[in-house]
């Protein structure tokens, strides 16, 4: 099965204000798809929807097949997510933090170590596993909270502008990261509103004002243009520096 992310018709209102609008949309296996949208374009709000932690009204949401408002449990267990906030403990070590949520995922002491060394690997931290997370930069944390994400290998890796606050060399290792991920299968959907994150292969699905203005390959939307200048002309502002 190709299709991972289906979103047809989906709608959200805050109170009186409108927040999503007709939102219809397909993810596949192994593409990067960039959620790209100014400030308050609706990004962290569609993401509550797809990871089912607000209705759509209406709307409907699939992940592999299964109904978001009917089998969430199922839906959710095929999903990975990097929120904006943080989600590990300072005080534990990676290597604790992650054991613990494997064995909310139900996963044995035995398989959660084979898991957590799987995860170390890809991320290239296996060396700081016993370390406390309060020893480590931002750009290591992030690369974590990736891991805790991944530990359930999800089909669906889910991220809400998971480079805020870093710096310029650990923005673009997790930005390769994630392009990585991808390249071997997953489907990465990748919230954020800098251009720069964006290769031209990937997909991109252009958010503004709750509505969807474009959807498609980077390269093929932009044209000649450059993506952040394009991104400037569809939304009408400026991109916010990160
Ligand atoms: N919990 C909430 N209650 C009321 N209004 C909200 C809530 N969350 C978001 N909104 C409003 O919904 C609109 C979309 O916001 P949202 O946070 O989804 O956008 P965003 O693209 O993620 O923006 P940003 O890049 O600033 O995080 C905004 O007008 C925002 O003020």
């Amino acid at each position: 099965m190709n299709e991972v992310l289906r979103i047809r018709g989906l709608s959200h209102d805050w109170g009186a204000k409108p927040a999503l609008r007709d939102i219809s949309f397909t993810l596949e296996r192994g593409r990067f798809t960039a959620l790209l949208g100014p400030n308050g374009a609706g990004k962290s709000t569609l993401i509550s929807v797809l990871t089912g932690l607000i209705r759509p009204a209406p709307g409907v949401v699939t992940v592999m097949g299964h109904d978001m408002s009917r089998h969430a449990r199922l839906a959710l267990a095929r999903m990975g997510v990097v929120f904006q906030q943080p989600t590990l403990d300072l005080d534990l070590s990676l290597r604790a933090n992650l054991r613990l949520f494997a064995a909310l995922h139900g996963l044995s002491r035995r398989a959660a170590d084979r898991r957590i060394d799987e995860v170390l690997e890809i991320l290239d931290i296996g060396a700081r596993a016993e370390e406390k997370l309060r020893a480590m930069n931002g750009g290591h944390r992030r690369r974590m909270e990736l891991a805790r994400a991944l530990i359930p290998a999800p089909e669906l890796l889910v991220l809400d502008e998971p480079t805020v606050g870093l710096d310029a060399a650990a923005r673009a290792a997790i930005t390769a990261h994630a392009h990585r991920l991808a390249q071997a299968g997953t489907a990465v959907f990748w919230a954020t509103h800098l251009a720069d994150e964006i290769a031209p292969e990937d997909d991109v699905i252009l958010l503004d004002r709750g509505r969807l203005r474009a959807n498609g390959q980077a390269t093929e939307l932009a044209g000649d243009t450059p993506l952040a200048e394009w991104f400037l002309r569809e939304t009408g502002g400026a991109p916010c520096p990160a």
